[in-house]
């Protein structure tokens, strides 16, 4: 659907064929950490609580293998949902993001646009349909942003590369024609609240759950698309606040002010994101890339120009800093 808008069907062509040789030149910096994802199908029989009651026994598992039940698209000739989770798994540096990570999150955006289908009816067991993806971190936090080592021993071309990149995989995350969600069970700081603003839904523990668009504290500006996406969401006049004042929001602040969608009771943002999922998925798939066409489409059309003019900040901040 939302490849009918010819900026989508540019930004694609750039994921999988130009972007190539920057993703692996990333991927050469290695880092610990690594970005995975797992496919969870969802039965729809019939009503509503009987497919919460299979959703949650799949999502209750922490298997792989347990939540990529392959039996189940098998038993019926109708495919079934698929819901695309993708871990950002770097625990012990708060899930920042190193090269390599930010190469997989490519990986993972591009399987999330390679399972996107044209026409929801035309769905087989080998490509299933998916519904929607759920972004989240491992551990305590979502994400600290890009890993502060690489930052600091980045050439100016590396720091042109992870822009461009970053760009262009949030950007096709933003413009993925299904529901997309964030699931924060702690911080999300400068490029990890960056990757919130690419999402739909976002899913906070009302007890960890903070977010912090950091940048000007660190004598940046957003990199990766963030501040255009901020606007969208907040409005240009609390956006700007927000980046000017670099202020930590906690899960309350953040759900007044329009950054998250949810706030989940402590130790419940996996359960309420399970439930959102169950009733995103029991919807029209047609009418839910409708709206998003609708709602993105007047976006769109600015976030080109205001992602040149944040490339150009980006880069003349960079360039000033001394690491
Ligand atoms: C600004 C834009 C730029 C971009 O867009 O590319 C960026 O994203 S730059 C990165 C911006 N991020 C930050 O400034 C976050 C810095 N980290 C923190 O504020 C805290 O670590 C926090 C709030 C995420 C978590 O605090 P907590 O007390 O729970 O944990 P620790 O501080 O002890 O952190 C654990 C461990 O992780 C390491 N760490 C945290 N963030 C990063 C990072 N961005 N890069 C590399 N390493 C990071 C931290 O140093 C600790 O390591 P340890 O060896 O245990 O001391």
């Amino acid at each position: 659907m939302l490849q009918r808008l010819s900026f989508v069907r540019r930004l694609r062509q750039e994921l999988f064929t130009d972007s190539r040789v920057v993703q692996e030149r990333l991927r050469q910096l290695g880092g610990s950490g690594t970005v995975r994802t797992t496919l969870e199908e969802i039965r729809r029989e019939g009503n509503e609580d009987q497919n919460k009651t299979k959703s949650k026994d799949m999502s209750n598992s922490n298997s792989k293998s347990a939540r990529t039940s392959t039996a189940a698209a098998t038993e019926s000739s109708t495919p079934p949902n698929t819901v695309l989770r993708i871990t950002l798994d770097n625990p012990l540096r708060a899930n920042a993001l190193c090269g390599k990570m930010l190469a997989e999150l490519g990986d993972a955006v591009q399987t999330a646009v390679g399972l996107e289908l044209q026409d929801p009816a035309s769905a087989t067991a080998a490509k299933p349909k998916l519904a929607c993806v759920v972004i989240q971190g491992a551990g305590r936090h979502f994400c600290a942003g890009s890993d502060l080592n690489l930052l600091a021993n980045a050439t100016a071309d590396t720091a042109k590369d992870m822009l461009n990149f970053m760009h262009t995989v949030t950007t096709c995350f933003k413009t993925l024609s299904v529901p997309t969600i964030a699931l924060l069970q702690g911080d999300a700081i400068g490029g990890g609240s960056e990757l919130v603003t690419m999402t739909d839904y976002q899913v906070a523990d009302e007890a960890a759950a903070r977010i912090r668009f950091v940048h000007a504290r660190r004598g940046l500006t957003p990199g990766w698309g963030g501040a255009a996406r901020l606007i969208h969401m907040v409005g240009a006049h609390r956006a700007s606040q927000a980046l000017m004042s670099a202020r930590m929001f906690t899960a309350k602040d953040a759900h007044n002010y329009g950054l998250f969608s949810h706030l989940a009771p402590a130790g419940e943002a996996p359960r309420v994101c399970d439930d959102l999922v169950q009733t995103l998925t029991s919807n029209d798939p047609a009418a839910i890339a409708s709206a998003k066409l609708l709602s993105l489409r007047g976006f769109i059309e600015s976030l080109e120009a205001s992602q040149d003019t944040e490339k150009e900040m980006f880069e003349s901040a960079f360039a000033r800093l001394q690491w």
